[in-house]
């Protein structure tokens, strides 16, 4: 079975966020379990492209608007991630170095979509299913069936995976003719609230749509950033897949980027020297407590609450606990978050920016992982932590609720709060710190999280039933 997925980030090649890992592990997974399954991305002038070979297997001219792009199609050599990764290259365009962020970025992602679907076609290529990932790629559905221009591809199902229902990708009408000739009877399809809007776009027009978890099926009916509605009418078309971790990459028995490696007989011994290695790198004392964040700063994630939260806790606390964040997004979030390094410099410590063998370390070397989110779709931060036996303190929502059980409740490992608010987070510390007087409970409970299976086979097959039930109504 042959499948492309869509998307924006696959790591290691472009990371952000969450979005990365999923897309850069899946496929892997899905190789390995038989399936022909290959990412096609953006390019991207960064060190993995720079670093790898290429061979251009497609070059073409297309139109976005008035524009005449001429693109190519470059695939990595050697299948070093364990699938096929395409890229798409348009010089001006797609051949940045950031991911995000351009003023021009609706333009950047319509040409990416336009070009992906004529290479398929031109090359006379007919997959079994494309998987588009997040609104990046959320025109495809809508253009395979009503763009004169792929008719042939009409009939290959298609899945698409909302990651993050925040974020929709509008646009105004005025670019509708940056799309390829289209039946304009069918352009209602794009709409929604007055804009032309890509995840509604794709919601409306995929064969199925996935989110990350099962409960966030259920909120996105209550919060999507005004697509409420939209998901309660296309209810019956959604299904919940939790997102598994990549279990090859994040293996504290064989995580070259921390300083001690362990497994779950050696738990304690291994995570004393990632904690001491963390401490003394940040000026920490390691003898107390270290509850840590790790995240992009907005407001989904409640970073918003943090400098609040820590400084209360560090004035209810005084030389109780230590405090570690690692994280970079909205300014004043940053600012309030470095600030407090002034007035707590024993036990509070920060980095801000983006750190990917730092974040190791973190998980391997905490004792605690705070996750305050207002919205988590899935959430991979709190499986890492329980892989690494980092306890999770984390909001009841979404994916948090469906992979954390607070250690008060039968089975249980984590704690768990239910509002974004300063007096929960606070709370919260507050057990986790009884709880780290406690040591045999504690060890008791890291051995009980570093057992706990969530890997990407479960969801892998998952995915694989969805795709047989599909290609086999076509
Ligand atoms: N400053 C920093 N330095 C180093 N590493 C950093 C970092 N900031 C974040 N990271 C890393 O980025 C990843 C974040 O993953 P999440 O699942 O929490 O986030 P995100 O909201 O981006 O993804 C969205 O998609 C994913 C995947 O479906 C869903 O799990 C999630 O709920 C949804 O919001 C983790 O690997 C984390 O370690």
């Amino acid at each position: 079975m042959r499948i492309f997925h869509l998307s924006a980030e696959c790591y290691p090649v472009a990371k952000v966020g969450g979005l990365a890992d999923v897309v850069g592990a899946l496929p892997k997974y899905q190789v390995l379990a038989g399936l022909q399954a290959a990412v096609v991305l953006p390019y991207y002038d960064r060190k993995f492209t720079q670093q790898h070979e290429f061979d251009i297997v497609f070059q073409g001219l297309t139109l976005l608007g008035d524009r005449r792009l001429y693109f190519e199609i470059l695939k990595e050599k050697t299948n070093v991630l364990g699938f096929e990764l395409f890229l798409v290259r348009i010089p001006g365009l797609l051949d940045r170095q950031e991911v995000y962020c351009y003023p021009d970025e609706t333009d950047q992602f319509i040409a990416y979509q336009i070009a992906f679907l004529d290479w398929i076609n031109w090359s006379g290529q007919t997959p079994d299913i494309i998987h588009c990932h997040d609104h990046h790629s959320g025109l495809v559905p809508f253009l395979m069936q009503n763009s004169n221009s792929y008719k042939r591809l009409a009939n290959i199902p298609t899945v698409f995976t909302i990651h993050n229902g925040q974020y929709h990708g509008s646009f105004s009408w005025e670019k509708l003719n940056y799309l390829p000739e289209l039946d304009l009877t069918k352009t209602g399809l794009l709409d929604w609230a007055g804009g032309l809007n890509p995840l509604a776009a794709a919601v409306k027009c995929c064969a199925r749509y996935t989110t990350v978890s099962p409960s966030y099926l259920n909120e996105l009916t209550i919060q999507s950033n005004g697509l409420e509605y939209l998901f309660y009418i296309e209810g019956h078309k959604g299904q919940g897949i939790l997102n598994g971790i990549d279990t090859e990459v994040w293996n504290p028995a064989a995580d070259a980027m921390i300083a001690g490696k362990y497994n779950t007989t050696r738990a304690a011994a291994g995570k004393k020297k990632n904690k001491e290695a963390l401490c003394t790198r940040f000026g920490l004392s390691p003898e107390l407590p270290l509850i840590t964040f790790i995240g992009r700063l907005v407001g989904e994630k409640g970073a918003d609450l943090l400098a609040a939260a820590f400084e209360r806790s560090l004035y209810e606390h005084p030389g109780k606990v230590n405090f570690l964040m690692l994280g970079a997004g909205d300014k004043d979030m940053e600012l309030a978050l470095a600030a407090l390094k002034d007035k707590f410099p024993d036990n509070y410590a920060v980095f801000i920016g983006y750190d990917e063998a730092l974040a190791h370390l973190i998980y391997a070397g905490a004792d605690f992982l705070l996750m305050p989110s207002r919205v988590e779709p899935c959430g991979l931060n709190q499986m890492y932590s329980l892989r690494y036996g980092t306890l999770p303190m984390v909001r009841s929502t979404g994916g948090l609720k469906d992979t954390v059980i607070d250690f008060g409740d039968e089975g249980g490992y984590g704690i768990r709060f239910n509002n974004a608010s300063v007096d929960d987070i606070c709370y919260s510390i507050g057990r986790a710190l009884e709880l780290y007087q406690n040591t045999p409970h504690l060890l008791q409970l890291r051995k009980r999280m570093m057992s706990l299976d969530f890997s990407w086979d479960r969801s892998a097959k998952e995915y694989k039933n969805l795709y047989d039930q599909l290609t086999a109504s076509v």
